[in-house]
């Protein structure tokens, strides 16, 4: 076993190490740059912690089999991009300890600048204005286009990116976003690394997606469903680079043995009442205000004076939501919660789910076992999880925040037999070990290549082709 070292015992002396550890491995090239630099400084122990170990862990590469390093490209446009970033992050180390050592990153954001550097913020304001989202989202969608845009940004950040790549000396690169294929691969390209560095692409959508997700030039592409498959085939990928295991979700979900009342003892739930848990994606967008005030009223009986359900409220990343609901009267047990990091619990303490057509939430929901109510969607990306969750008899589909209650009530007390049709249909829908066999299948790839060599990346003088 190679060493490893302490950071915090003596930074310099570690920073130094560190230096020529890296010029043996990785020659002078390194040392030049000010990337690394700028954002592996070891200053202050934020600084450190946000360069995710490159520092230390770049030691253990003298041992005789080296770690590989895997970087996955994401953004926060929406939660379920990270969520299932770190679901193969976690993945990996269940299933292989330290052989990999894993980087989540929005290399955009970090080393870019407008509009790459900004796209979660353009994105928040883009679904806010459907109309907007729908016109981008669908003028885009030919290849003619999404390529000439993405050439230019390409043609414009190429050196940054190219840099944010370097940092991390990646052996194997996932995408977990529909951007995130094209720049990347045309890095790898200028490098002459595209026969060395293994690239896949993992899309998180169960249906409906942007073509910017499919790029034949993947070693391979993940397909959450079948549906999502005959897209990526009909799109020019080839079937030996199409593999369909499901959408990745966190080892949390698929390990844990959760009993409903130890939850419910412990989130400090109602022990009896049924419950049902609203939310509205990573950012808490869709009716959800609306909706709680409504349920608020259709899970309280009147004639008996009590109520029939308690109601969760998970806000996410919306605070005014959060706070506009906590100051509520409410009749019957609420909960409203912000961005909250442990879901499977919140989900195993609940009997059924209102949720915006989110393909994490839903995915999640389905191996729960939780009946969904879904009461919106954004155009383009989620509008086929609709009939994907309908026509698998696993939920219902509404827009109307009284007509959702009604359901739900309706569920709580006289088609408790619906509840139990629908959470049957939900669980044989549910993919739990996709995320295993999606980092499976990527360490049978990187077997396949033989022992990794040192991946020589080195900054490139001039770029000359364009072809995207
Ligand atoms: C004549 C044509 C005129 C066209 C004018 C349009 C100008 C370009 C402006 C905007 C680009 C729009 C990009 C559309 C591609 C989107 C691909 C896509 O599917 O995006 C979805 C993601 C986030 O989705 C979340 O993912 C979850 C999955 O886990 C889940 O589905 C959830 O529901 C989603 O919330 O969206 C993005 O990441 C959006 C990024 C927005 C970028 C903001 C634009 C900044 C302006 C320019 C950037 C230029 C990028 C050019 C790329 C153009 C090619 C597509
Ligand atoms: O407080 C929250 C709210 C949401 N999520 C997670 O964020 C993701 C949301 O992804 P989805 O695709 O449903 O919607 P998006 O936010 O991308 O629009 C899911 O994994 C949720 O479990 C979370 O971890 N905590």
């Amino acid at each position: 076993m190679a060493t490893t070292t302490n950071a915090s015992s003596s930074p310099n002396k570690v920073a130094l190490i560190t230096e020529k550890v890296w010029q043996t491995v990785y020659g002078n090239s390194w040392s030049g740059s000010r990337f690394h630099q700028r954002r592996c400084s070891y200053d202050s122990d934020d600084e450190f912690e946000d360069c995710d170990g490159v520092g230390t862990v770049q030691l253990m590469q003298m041992g005789a089999e080296r770690t590989k390093n895997v970087l996955i490209l994401m953004s926060d446009t929406g939660g379920g991009h990270r969520a299932s970033a770190e679901a193969i992050r976690d993945a990996f180390r269940i299933e292989f300890g330290d052989e990999y050592r894993i980087f989540v990153k929005d290399v955009w954001k970090e080393y870019t600048g407008w509009p790459l550097n900004d796209m979660e913020r353009s994105y928040k304001f883009m679904v806010k204005h459907v109309q907007l989202w729908n016109v981008a989202f669908h003028s885009t969608s030919p290849r003619w286009i999404h390529g000439s845009y993405l050439t230019a940004i390409a043609a414009y950040y190429a050196k940054e990116v190219e840099a944010g790549l370097m940092e991390y000396k990646p052996d194997i690169i996932i995408s977990v976003h529909p951007l995130m294929q094209h720049i990347p691969l045309w890095v790898l390209k200028w490098q002459g690394l595209q026969k060395k560095v293994i690239f896949v692409t993992v899309i998180t959508d169960l249906n409906s997606c942007h073509p910017t997700w499919f790029h034949p030039g993947v070693n391979r592409c993940y397909c959450p469903s079948k549906e999502v498959a005959k897209r990526a085939l009909c799109d020019g990928l080839e079937e030996s680079q199409v593999q369909v295991f499901g959408l990745p979700i966190r080892p949390s979900f698929a390990r844990a043995v959760l009993s409903k009342d130890d939850l419910r003892k412990d989130l400090e739930m109602d022990p009896d009442l049924p419950a049902v848990l609203l939310m509205g994606g990573g950012e808490g967008m869709g009716p959800v205000k609306e909706t709680a005030k409504a349920l608020g009223k259709s899970l309280y009986d009147k004639v008996q004076n009590k109520p029939i359900g308690q109601l969760i409220v998970i806000c996410g990343r919306n605070k005014s939501l959060a706070t506009t609901l906590e100051s509520e009267e409410w009749k019957i047990p609420v909960k409203v919660r912000g961005f909250e990091t442990q879901m499977e619990r919140w989900m195993g303490a609940c009997d059924c789910i209102i949720t915006k057509a989110g393909p994490g939430t839903i995915a999640e929901a389905l191996i729960r076992g939780l009946p969904i109510v879904l009461n919106d969607y954004i155009p383009g990306q989620e509008k086929g999880n609709v009939p994907y969750v309908v026509d698998n008899g696993a939920g219902v589909f509404t827009r109307n925040p009284n007509e959702t209650a009604r359901i739900v009530a309706r569920w709580f007390s006289t088609d408790t037999d619906e509840l139990k049709r629908m959470s049957k249909n939900a669980l044989k829908l549910a993919q739990p070990e996709a995320v295993f066999d999606i980092v499976k299948d990527i360490h049978e790839l990187a077997l396949q290549r033989g022992p990794l060599a040192n991946i020589p990346y080195v900054l490139t003088s001039s770029f000359t082709s364009l072809d995207i």
